[in-house]
């Protein structure tokens, strides 16, 4: 096959690969086989090797790239990435209504529920749409580039479904099926059992050879932009369908409401229906929805004062 020919099938084949990898680990609604799958890429695999010259970074092929590293650089996060102030009953939730309320000075209040996902907080950061490099949270102002680590995880996009550049946040985790199958993989090579899927997912992302982090099935929900160029979002919700728009991975169990009993109800449902999910959470996120009242409450030097995590009781340890 002559050059012109294999760029047209190559980027022919990158556009099929992406779609159905988005449609299978995004939207969990694959329409074509993963024989079908695994055909295509072996295709593409084939003429990235007879064309070197035509390998991408954002290639379907790259998501396995790099060797070992010695170490993981620092990364400085474009703005900080901060941690949630706690609730652990009715009354704690009805002081924050409080503190909102006054800050909001009559003005309408909607509050975002989001279940709070029991993994690893990461930063990603996309240069036109491309993805660039991926950090953990670290001390909140500095991380460890995961990036190679990152790269693996089937549903984060590498490349975004517009050309913005922007820094997103999230929450790496395991799901429970694949935590209880490394645990019995790891229980017959008499290797040390990981005590939970946070803990799995945290020491797979610190790999620093990341074909072992390809050999785990991660997953990543998205939940919040830490800087955009050239994109005004007004609220919270507006913010979490934009970032699905662009074809992250964003979770679906999310909901807006205008009062505290209707976070409150949101928290009890969400008790109850808790040991079905697929992963682990660890409470609820309680974001106040209006972007003007969070810039108007600010943060702490630790938490903004427009959010706050309910806390689920422990689960007593599963004997
Ligand atoms: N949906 C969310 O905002 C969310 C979900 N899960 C988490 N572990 C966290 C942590 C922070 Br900080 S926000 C957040």
């Amino acid at each position: 096959m002559e050059l012109q020919a294999a760029k047209e099938r190559i980027h022919q084949l990158r556009e099929m690969i992406d779609e159905h990898n988005y449609r299978y680990h995004v939207l969990d609604d694959p329409i074509v086989s993963d024989a079908e799958y695994d055909q295509m890429m072996r295709e593409l695999l084939q003429l990235e090797e007879q064309f070197p010259q035509l390998v991408t970074p954002d290639s379907p092929t790259q998501r396995v790239g790099g060797k070992p590293l010695p170490f993981f650089e620092k990364v400085v996060h474009l703005s900080p990435m901060l941690s949630l102030g706690n609730a652990f009953d009715e009354e704690d939730l009805r002081e924050f209504d409080e503190r909102v309320r006054k800050a909001a000075e009559g003005e309408p209040v909607h509050y975002v529920c989001e279940l709070k996902i029991d993994g690893l907080a990461v930063s990603l950061r996309y240069q036109d749409g491309i993805f660039q490099l991926g950090a953990t949270r670290g001390d909140g102002q500095t991380g460890e580039d995961i990036t190679q680590n990152l790269k693996t995880i089937r549903s984060l996009p590498l490349r975004l479904k517009q050309p913005v550049t922007l820094e997103v946040r999230g929450e790496a985790f395991m799901p429970k099926k694949e935590f209880e199958r490394l645990n019995k993989d790891r229980e017959k090579k008499g290797e040390p059992l990981f005590a939970n899927p946070r803990n799995a997912a945290a020491g797979s992302l610190r790999q620093l050879d990341p074909k072992l982090a390809a050999e785990r099935a991660l997953d990543i929900f998205l939940y919040g932009i830490g800087s955009i160029e050239g994109k005004e979002l007004a609220t919270h919700t507006e913010t979490l369908d934009y970032l699905e728009k662009l074809g992250f991975k964003v979770n679906p169990e999310r909901k807006t409401v205008d009062s505290m009993d209707g976070v409150l109800e949101y928290i009890n449902e969400w008790r109850e229906k808790r040991p079905n999910l697929p992963y682990e959470i660890d409470g609820i996120v309680i974001k106040v929805d209006q972007l003007g009242l969070r810039e108007k409450m600010g943060a702490t030097a630790k938490n903004p004062r427009w959010a706050i995590a309910y806390k689920f009781p422990a689960e007593e340890a599963v004997t």
